[in-house]
């Protein structure tokens, strides 16, 4: 199975502005924000990577470059073989029509004064794909996939409810037949008891239609459940990544035993303790030397202080960035 998505050494740094001292710092002195800083994966054909980590963590930035919506400061996505490029050229538009996105809000995702099944059917007409009858015929069998009844089908996002306008971003979504979707907190504008529905459907069409996600969510519930790999980011970087089973079970990197610890019981190992973690919430303007995560982590050593970890293999598929757990070699 070869990979249909890859990401190498991903970095994007903003330009903002801090409160600075004296009259100077009026409007702030210039700085970096390192959003993403070098991040690398890879999303085989019909596969799921999740991506989870704290608010601010670079979860939507990654999103955004993968599909070529923000240019990178640096390093490449390479998407069914070809390089997405950094403008939105007659190249971008190709690509992007294989790659789709599912926001968390649909009812901002959706035109407010246009009856659902013509916003289904717009992608198809935007590409000059098919008839207007074929586009027709093809929306109303996306919409039927994603169990919608017909006659929901010449309603307004507003006279639907947020499963449904939900089913109905899928559906248009889907209509390009993209090879991969990327989901930024799919769920997580929803009911709780609607959830569970939107998350069956997600896995019901992946399995039909051979789509690989790129799965963005806080939720690692939901993220264990849907993903066939996840990836834990903190500060922009992977800390640590593998099988979802495997990492919620015995999560390595001390970042992630705190995140897992987080979750409620059946969940945790007997014996598993809460770990509460000290120190400020991560600024991405200042990170810190060494590991990003030394000042919170309580088992830092002076080498974390000092020595950025790499993201290493440490066995049974699974790779962390932590001096503890592999030998010392700088990112
Ligand atoms: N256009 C921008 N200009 C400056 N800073 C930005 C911009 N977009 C994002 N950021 C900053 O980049 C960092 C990562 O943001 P991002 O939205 O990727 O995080 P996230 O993990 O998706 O967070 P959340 O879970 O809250 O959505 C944050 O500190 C954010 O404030």
């Amino acid at each position: 199975m070869s990979d249909l998505l890859t990401v190498e050494n991903l970095t994007r740094h903003f330009p903002v502005r801090v409160p600075g001292e004296g009259l100077g710092g009026m409007f702030g002195k210039p700085a970096t924000l390192k959003a993403v800083d070098g991040v690398s994966f890879s999303v085989d054909s019909g596969r799921t990577l999740g991506v989870v980590g704290e608010s601010g963590c670079g979860k939507s930035t990654t999103a955004k470059l993968v599909l070529g919506l923000l240019p990178a400061t640096s390093g490449a996505v390479r998407f069914e073989g070809g390089q997405v490029p950094a403008k939105r050229n007659k190249q971008w538009r190709a690509l992007r029509q294989r790659m789709q996105m599912v926001y968390q809000d649909p009812l901002g995702a959706l035109a407010r004064r246009l009856p659902v099944a013509a916003q289904v059917m717009e992608p198809l007409t935007v590409f000059k794909i098919g008839t207007p009858a074929e586009r027709r015929e093809k929306a109303r069998e996306l919409m039927a996939a994603v169990g919608l009844t017909p006659h929901l089908f010449e309603r307004f996002p507003h006279e639907l409810s947020g499963g449904q306008r939900q089913r109905v971003v899928l559906a248009r979504a889907l209509i390009l037949e993209p090879s991969l979707l990327v989901c930024d907190e799919p769920i997580s504008a929803l009911d709780v008891s609607i959830q569970a529905q939107v998350i069956n459907l997600l896995l019901d069409l992946q399995e039909r239609f051979n789509i690989a996600f790129l799965f963005i969510s806080h939720d690692l519930k939901v993220v264990r459940q849907v993903s066939h790999e996840v990836a834990v980011m903190y500060l922009g970087r992977i800390v640590e990544q593998g099988d979802p089973e495997v990492l919620f079970q015995e999560p390595a990197h001390p970042y992630t035993q705190a995140l897992v610890s987080a979750i409620p019981s059946p969940w945790r190992r007997e014996g598993y303790q809460r770990i509460v973690l000290e120190g400020d919430p991560p600024n991405p303007v200042n990170v810190p030397s060494g590991c990003a995560f030394h000042p919170r982590c309580p088992h830092a050593t002076s080498a974390c202080r000092e020595i950025a970890p790499r993201l290493a293999d440490i066995g049974g598929g699974r790779k962390a960035a932590c001096h503890l757990l592999s030998p010392i070699g700088t990112a």
